[in-house]
């Protein structure tokens, strides 16, 4: 009974992946042959030859990293019997809960609320919580909704503990009728209750968004007269305070940043650390946990599960950030759209977290404060041998504070007690002056915000860039995956949505690879593991495997219209390029099936993988050169949210591609009119002295597979169509793509 409280409080388990790792093992096999043929067969040696090399070399790195990031996959097992045993109830840590929403429309009320919610009725005692929602949209709107969700916070908390809701989102609680069983007699009556308040509120959240917000509630919304998104002063509105033990409402505060048009805000970074630094006057807990807008809680345990792994022995010593899997609601029909990145994380995601951790993926988060303030595990164990931390590496003069955290003596003091260890006992009602000040767009100016502390500017993945400064000082990270699965939220609903979200990504993380932070330094100069190296260049050059996959998919065309090849075209060789793309995709395919997906699904991604390659991120290719070159700066398109409704998924055009004028169809489309137009040359019998074979042909036609939602939109009608201009331009692109390959070139045949 002694070590009770030594036992662990998580432990990690390593899957086996046998299969993928002999599958995969194949692969590589096979591409090291074809590398080595192509050396070898030296009568070969022509243009198209040497481009497939080039590619095929980087396909071979590429995989090498991938590989090396799939090879010892993991995940956590938590023990909430364990945890509770060794922390009562009333030593629990307090934990500060932070939602990002930026735009009304793109973002609506509805779904801010019901995430906020779901967190307000956390399976956790209220007294320790505190929700801060940033609106960088300052949208009376989303405060309006925000004032009535906090009237039906009352009775709804209440209720989800009272029953053991497991799913505490009002909105994705009351889709499914059969909770309405209970055998409780009194239950089915809450329940309708319950339900039509929730309707209650919706309805004057609509009508809210359709008119104007009710007069009389003028008086607290004065403040939003004459404020416009990207100009006005901060506005705080503390909406509930909690009121201690007995209270099930945990603190509500409102917060929208100062904003003015000169000034960067550095979106949602900049968002998360103004959001840092408020909570740190007011309740400046040890840990914090932070949500996207549209990610409700779908385990109300889900803190506890997380504590186990932060407050775990070794945990405390080693572990930064406790990261949940994203998972997605009102998934289109077989992943349409190839969002749904349900096989990618069993196989990757996981994978980085056999490794040094996973990534910190920006949401579903919990994160330590004193980790946001920089700390490394290194100054830690000093600070411990010291057994003095005001003279130790944690504590800084006065002057070195004020330099690293900004003027505001309020912050400064909660860092320092965050620094030390010691947290507040109880919160203090917040000092809106202070709060306005370590909001407004100066404070950061010459502080380490953003640079050192905090979410790190400088990249639209600040949240990968974030968590690779954490795994370069020497943290790792868990992967926090409990059942019923943490968090739920909604993925982009059709194409559009998801290049975009995809060109987001890619350049994002393209920067940081290009940046300071590229992981070989954090590797060469930092603590970054080696394997967890590989694994985040695996997942920042997203956008240059563009260049390779362009180039790949333009030569079959290349080689039709040139007659050359770039294939081995005797028979006995011909089986090393089949062979890899035979068991290439099926180790696709079944990985996908263990994933538990559809065949469909399996073909989805993988043509989303290729068309969002070739155009999301060659996009996102040139907007980092651009930046680099300071031509242009990167913007954060915010991703649209919406409520699906049951009944839209008979429709017809479900998964269908809808297309506009954005440049990011240029590419996919003149890459089709290139297949299609050496398609027709093969088929007219123009390739003089067949050059090429059935392999270029093969090849070519797949590609156009690939495109088939192209060359439907080729054809298609209204937002279903691909725009004329459009067209036009890709027109001309591929005639003179085919008029300068019929022109001689140096190292053709
Ligand atoms: O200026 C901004 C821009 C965005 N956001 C918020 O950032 C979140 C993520 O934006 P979203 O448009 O939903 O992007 P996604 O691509 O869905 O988000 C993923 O990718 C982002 C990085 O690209 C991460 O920040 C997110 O956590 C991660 O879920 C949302 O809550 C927004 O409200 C802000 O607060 N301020
Ligand atoms: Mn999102």
């Amino acid at each position: 009974m002694a070590n009770k409280n030594s036992l662990p409080l998580y432990e990690k388990i390593w899957v086996k992946h046998t299969f993928s790792r002999v599958m995969d093992s194949i692969t590589l096999l096979l591409l090291f042959l074809l590398l080595g043929y192509r050396i070898s067969s030296n009568n070969n040696y022509t243009f198209p030859w040497f481009v497939a090399f080039l590619c095929e070399l980087w396909f071979t790195i590429t995989w090498i990293t991938t590989m090396s990031t799939k090879w010892t996959p993991a995940h956590t097992k938590t023990f909430l019997d364990r945890l509770l045993l060794r922390v009562s109830n009333y030593e629990l840590p307090a934990l500060d809960l932070f939602v990002t929403t930026a735009d009304p429309v793109l973002e609506p009320a509805i779904i801010t609320v019901n995430t906020v919610l779901s967190l307000l009725a956390l399976d956790y005692p209220a007294n320790k919580l505190a929700c801060y929602v940033s609106d960088d949209g300052c949208s009376p709107l989303t405060f309006y909704a925000l004032v009535e969700a906090t009237k039906f916070a009352e009775i709804w908390i209440p209720f989800c503990k009272k029953y053991n809701v497991q799913c505490r989102a009002p909105f994705r609680y009351f889709c499914d009728e059969s909770m309405a069983h209970n055998d409780l007699p009194e239950f089915k009556q809450e329940w309708l209750t319950m339900k039509e308040e929730y309707e209650k509120l919706s309805g004057k959240i609509q009508n809210a968004s359709q008119k104007s917000i009710p007069c009389q509630l003028m008086g607290e919304f004065a403040v939003f007269s004459q404020t416009h998104a990207r100009n006005h002063p901060t506005i705080i509105k503390v909406i509930r305070e909690n009121k201690g033990v007995s209270d099930v409402m945990p603190h509500l505060i409102y917060i929208s940043r100062e904003k003015r048009p000169k000034q960067p805000h550095h979106h949602k970074a900049g968002a998360m650390n103004v959001l840092t630094r408020i909570s740190g006057l007011m309740t400046n807990a040890p840990f914090m946990l932070n949500l996207d807008c549209d990610m409700y809680v779908n385990n109300s345990k889900i803190v506890l599960h997380a504590l186990c792994i932060l407050l775990d022995s070794k945990g405390e010593k080693e572990v930064a950030f406790a990261q949940c899997p994203q998972r997605f609601y009102d998934a289109v029909k077989d992943d349409a759209y190839g969002n749904q990145l349900v096989a990618l994380p069993m196989y990757i995601g996981s994978g980085f977290a056999g490794l040094q951790g996973i990534i910190y993926a920006g949401t579903n988060c919990f994160h330590r404060r004193k980790v946001m303030y920089g700390l490394s595990p290194n100054d830690i164990q000093n600070a411990k041998k010291d057994h003095d931390f005001t003279n130790g590496t944690l504590l800084l003069s006065d002057k070195e504070t004020i330099q690293k955290f900004g003027t505001s003596k309020g912050f400064v003091d909660s860092a320092t007690h965050i620094l030390k260890g010691t947290t507040f006992d109880h919160y203090k009602s917040l000092d809106l002056e202070a709060a306005s000040e370590v909001a407004s767009c100066n404070y950061e100016y010459n502080t380490a915000w953003g640079k050192e502390v905090g979410w790190l500017y400088g990249s639209t993945s600040e949240d990968v860039l974030t968590g690779l400064k954490f795994h370069t000082k020497g943290w790792r990270s868990e992967l926090c995956s409990p059942d019923p699965i943490a968090f739920m939220g909604c993925s982009p609903q059709d194409n559009l949505g998801q290049m975009a979200q995809h060109k987001r990504w890619s350049s994002g993380l393209f920067d940081i690879f290009l940046s300071k932070h590229c992981p070989i330094f954090g590797t060469i100069f930092g603590k970054l593991q080696l394997r967890e190296c590989l694994a985040y260049i695996w997942i920042t050059n997203w956008a240059l495997r563009s260049i390779p996959e362009i180039c790949y998919a333009l030569l079959p065309a290349y080689c039709i219209i040139t007659n050359s090849s770039f294939l081995p075209n005797k028979e006995l060789s011909m089986w090393i390029p089949t062979t890899l793309f035979v068991i290439y995709n099926v180790s696709n395919i079944i990985e996908h099936i263990k994933s538990g997906l559809s065949i469909r699904t399996w073909w989805n991604n993988q043509r989303m993988g290729r068309i969002t390659t070739m155009t999301s991120c060659f996009l996102a290719f040139i907007t980092i050169i651009l930046k680099k070159l300071r031509i242009s700066g990167t913007n954060f398109e915010i991703t649209k949210k919406e409520q699906v409704h049951s009944n839209e998924g008979t429709n017809e055009n479900v998964g269908r591609f809808s297309f506009n004028e954005s440049l990011i169809f240029l590419p996919g489309t003149t890459i089709l009119f290139i297949q299609l137009i050496a398609l027709f040359m093969s088929g007219n019998g123009n390739g003089y002295g067949y050059g090429y074979g059935v392999g270029e042909v093969f090849c070519s036609a797949y590609v156009v597979l690939c495109y088939l939602p192209f060359l439907k939109g080729l054809f298609g009608k209204g937002k279903y169509g691909i725009p004329l201009s459009t067209i036009w331009k890709s027109m001309v692109l591929a005639f003179t793509f085919v008029y300068l390959c019929s022109r001689p070139i140096l190292l053709s045949e």
